[in-house]
């Protein structure tokens, strides 16, 4: 990790594990975390959580967002429908680089119950450390926010 970035998480019961473990990864690495919660296993309701840190990242309070629930589905649903949130739901390294790299994946949801801590952490750090490439991409993403249908 090379740059020392913001980041948002937040996860619900399912992913509060998963969500400290990669907490004290990027504070390990010389990131700053902003943590919304949870703090326990009691069972809370992911779209609280996803708000808050889509909140944060839309205020550009942190730079990108993380989210953990026990698939991710969840989470990432409530967090695209922030209209300044891109969020890439990511079970693997290549998606998590191309979701940064193409589709400008402001936030990343992780599903706790699905991949292991291992792969999690590695998914994080090519996701921080990936750049959006731009170019056709831009063209792309504009569209995302178009009221009107386009032609293809
Ligand atoms: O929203 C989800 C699924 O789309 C998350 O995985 C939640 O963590 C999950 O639904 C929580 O389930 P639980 O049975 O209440 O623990």
């Amino acid at each position: 990790m090379t740059r020392s970035l913001i980041l948002a998480l937040g996860a619900d019961h399912g992913g509060v594990a998963l969500k400290n473990r990669l907490a004290a990864a990027l504070v390990e690495a010389g990131h700053e975390v902003q943590d919304y919660g949870t703090d326990g296993t009691a069972s809370v309701d992911y779209p609280d959580f996803a708000q808050a840190v889509c909140t944060a990242v839309e205020e550009k309070r942190a730079d990108l967002g993380v989210l953990v629930c026990g698939t991710g589905i969840g989470m990432s649903i409530a967090a695209n429908r922030h209209s300044g949130i891109r969020c890439g739901l990511v079970h693997d390294v290549t998606t998590a680089r191309l979701t940064r790299a193409h589709n400008d994946a402001n936030v990343l949801a992780l599903g706790a119950r699905i991949i292991g801590e291992e792969v999690a952490l590695d998914i994080l750090r090519v996701f921080i450390n990936t750049d959006f490439e731009g170019g056709r991409h831009e063209r792309r993403l504009a569209k995302l926010y178009q009221p009107t249908e386009h032609t293809p």
